[in-house]
């Protein structure tokens, strides 16, 4: 396939609430998206950088940047593109996975449309509808919390995944059991706020029945996890540790996991994402598909990659509206708990223009 050119576009989306975690707290995302264009169609990539390098190294500007000036003109050179020829043809530039990500998803929706097939037939789709958790930030208080939590649990979601730092660890967990139940399917996602030391005090939600503990040590420390997976009993699941097939590979032997959270993203594209899938079921380590507050665009290619055999737990495959009012696609409704696999060419899902101009605070046209 032939690029004519690629559009950069900035869309800032406010949240229906700040949205706090143990690095900091967000009122709006602020997304830098991608748009292939070729002599016969478009696609669209969602890049899935924060504005600041927080979650990791990579920062949205950072992101715009290192694609207008190096992964793009690549692409350009190239001539002939398809999806598979992205990653390989940008390794000699080390690192931004996500923005090689968005570029290569953009690539893939453009060639998948093209040929009328759906991401969820490409990635290997073996569902119809997924079941959808959904991710609760910390808040001030306990009872604001267990509000939060309830309204989830009315909306039907089926899994409660609880933002965790020190401070804000075992109080909420425990109320959130004494609330709701032993049932409800819970975790905690600690984003790196601890370290070994804290193992006692992580090993006290042990009796609390915990899907998992989400990343409770520092990306680099993927020793500190294995030595902390031998003094607790609930499940470690990573996150900002697995940026690739191998680093989940290196991870799983080392004994630092016994979940993989999935990002596409995070580990450089959808391709990728089900290699990690397919290293982690060679391994019996489940995983589930993480979020980034992607806007329907990259809402819908998760959803497509949690349809995957080895999702076996539910996802932060959230509806539109646990964080915007009005998405820029066609929203994503829950229903009965679940969300269905988009099954249109592509994405499936293409950006309503009219909200998209309203909500695009600039835009770069690249031309091959
Ligand atoms: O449901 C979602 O899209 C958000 C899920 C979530 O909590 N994401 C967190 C995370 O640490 O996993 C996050 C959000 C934004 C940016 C970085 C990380």
């Amino acid at each position: 396939m032939k690029l004519s050119g690629v559009e950069l576009r900035r869309v800032r989306m406010p949240l229906v609430s700040p949205f706090r975690t143990s690095f900091g707290t967000q009122a709006e995302r602020e997304v830098l998206l991608v748009r292939v264009v070729t002599p016969t169609g478009e696609g669209w990539g969602e890049c899935v950088t924060m504005a600041d390098p927080v979650y990791s190294s990579e920062y949205t500007d950072g992101a715009e940047h290192v694609l207008r000036n190096f992964l793009v003109p690549t692409l350009f050179q190239l001539g002939e593109v398809t999806a598979n020829l992205v990653t390989p043809s940008l390794a000699r530039f080390k690192g931004h996975r996500m923005a090689k990500g968005a570029l290569e998803m953009a690539v893939l929706d453009a060639e998948l449309r093209a040929h009328d097939r759906s991401f969820a037939a490409e990635l290997g789709s073996t569902r119809a509808s997924v079941p959808c958790g959904v991710s609760v930030g910390i808040m001030d208080s306990i009872p604001e919390l267990l509000d939060a939590v309830d309204g989830y649990l009315d909306a039907g979601y089926v899994r409660i995944k609880l933002k965790i730092e020190p401070g804000w660890d075992v109080a909420p967990v425990r109320a959130v059991r004494e609330r709701f139940g032993d049932d409800v399917l819970l975790q905690v996602d600690a984003n790196t706020a601890y370290t070994l030391s804290d193992a006692p005090l992580l090993a006290r939600l042990d009796p609390f029945g915990l899907l998992l503990i989400e990343q409770p040590l520092e990306e680099e420390d993927v020793l500190g996890h294995a030595e902390l997976a031998r003094r607790i009993r609930t499940p470690i699941c990573l996150d900002e540790s697995i940026v690739s097939a191998r680093s989940a590979a290196d991870a799983i032997t080392l004994g630092a996991c016994q979940i993989v959270n999935i990002k596409p993203g995070r580990v450089g594209g959808y391709l990728e994402a089900r290699r990690v899938h397919d290293v982690c079921a060679a391994h019996g380590i489940p995983v589930w598909c993480g979020g980034m507050i992607e806007t329907g665009l990259g809402r819908a290619a998760n959803v497509a990659l949690a349809s995957l055999p080895g999702f076996t737990l539910p996802g932060d495959t959230s509806a539109s509206d646990r964080f915007y009012r009005t998405d820029i696609t066609e929203p994503f409704v829950l229903e009965a708990g679940h969300l269905p696999v988009p099954t249109g060419p592509g994405l499936g899902v293409a950006p309503i223009p009219d909200l998209l101009d309203a909500v695009t605070t600039s835009r770069v046209w690249l031309s091959s």
